[in-house]
């Protein structure tokens, strides 16, 4: 399959090459603020009927770029098909998120996980990004991801989501050694998932630390960052045709910018509580950075809408020697199913127009 895009802008701006305007994707882009995803989803039967359905994961994958001049597609699927796939037994409750019928609590647990088979259990998700990049057709580059090591173990450890993640947490504290081991590997499942997503045809792999903000420094610096750094320093990214930079995504990273633009990735996306411009400093032009809007930003009018975006890209071009170049615009966390689908349709004209070089 040739590479040749007629959108690169994503994949220029991560290699900060300069582009005509910054190019812009949603997290959670595909999702249930679209009616016509509440539609393929009903067809499907539930959310993990629709991941593991290619074709249909396929269509909710499009459904957002058909509305929207959208820069990048990200696979639809879950980062919590690792985990299911590792024999965790996955399912969602409705209202009530994810949850997994076989936790992992005890050092015997630990022991008995091993990396899944990218081409057994874990075929549908490689199914899916084939029958993506068919239908995308080169029209704009694929993102494939995964969860990061530390907020995978927070959901297996859980058993679903947290509040204040005291399993997990206490795990890390009265046993290092045996979360280390989890997160070994986990972290060797990661690059594998990853690495069998860039061979199916991803174009850029998003690693979502989402849940490493929770930690001390102490403890993001060895239960997070440690993994991070080693999936960056491991994971292929290819060559020619099958080239994918990686993107280290983290809510609530900023004060790790620095220590994630030294990792060897290729992007860092930051959430909204560190200025683009202050990420940008940080990173001092080694990476290119995704981010920040808050994804609240999408209740607002339009016109503050367009002003949130503003401010934005000023404040990158500030921290950034006075160029936009090496910026991927984004949210700082994923849409909501509330959303109004006529405000993402402004953001993305806004993210174009104000970014017109
Ligand atoms: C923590 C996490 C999960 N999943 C993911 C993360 C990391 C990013 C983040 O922090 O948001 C990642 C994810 N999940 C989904 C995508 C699809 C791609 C995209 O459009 O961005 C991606 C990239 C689809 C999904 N994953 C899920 C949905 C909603 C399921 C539905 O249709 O009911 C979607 C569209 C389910 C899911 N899966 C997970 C949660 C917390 C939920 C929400 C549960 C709920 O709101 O009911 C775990």
């Amino acid at each position: 399959m040739s590479n040749t895009l007629q959108n690169d802008r994503f994949l220029r701006a991560l290699r900060r090459e300069p582009v005509d305007r910054t190019p812009v994707w949603l997290m959670r882009q595909a999702g249930r603020y679209l009616p016509e995803y509440r539609a393929t989803r009903k067809q499907a039967g539930s959310f993990l009927g629709l991941a593991k359905n290619p074709e249909l994961a396929c269509e909710v994958t499009m459904q957002p770029l058909r509305r929207y001049p959208l820069d990048a597609a990200i696979l639809f699927s879950d980062i919590l098909t690792v985990p299911d796939a590792m024999g965790l037994g996955l399912y969602f409750v409705e209202g009530e998120g994810p949850k997994f019928e076989r936790p992992v609590r005890s050092a015997d647990d630990i022991a008995r996980l091993a990396v899944p088979d990218m081409d057994g259990e874990l075929r549908y998700v490689m199914d899916a990004v084939r029958t993506i990049r068919r239908e995308l057709d080169g029209s704009v580059p694929l993102i494939g991801f995964s969860g990061s090591p530390w907020t995978l173990a927070c959901y297996m450890v859980e058993g679903g989501g947290s509040k204040d993640f005291a399993r997990v947490k206490s795990l890390a504290m009265n046993d290092p050694a045996a979360m280390h081991r989890l997160l070994e590997v986990t972290t060797d499942a990661v690059i594998a998932y990853l690495d069998a997503q860039r061979q199916a045809g991803a174009q850029a792999m998003q690693v979502f630390d989402t849940w490493g903000g929770v930690l001390s420094p102490s403890m993001y610096r060895e239960f997070s960052l440690r993994y991070l750094q080693r999936i960056a320093r491991e994971l292929p990214r290819g060559e020619g045709d099958s080239a994918a930079p990686l993107i280290l995504f983290g809510k609530g990273n900023g004060a790790y910018v620095e220590e994630l633009s030294n990792t060897g990735a290729q992007g860092v996306g930051v959430d909204w509580t560190i200025d683009l411009g202050e990420a940008a400093r940080r990173a001092g032009g080694r990476v290119a950075i995704q981010g920040n809007l808050d994804p609240v930003t999408l209740y607002a009018q339009p016109e503050a809408i367009r002003r949130e975006v503003g401010r934005a890209l000023d404040s990158y071009r500030e921290g950034n020697g006075g160029s936009l170049d090496g910026h991927v615009f984004n949210l700082g966390h994923g849409m909501s199913p509330d959303m109004n689908p006529d405000h993402v349709a402004v953001l993305v004209d806004a993210v174009h127009e104000l970014s017109a070089r």
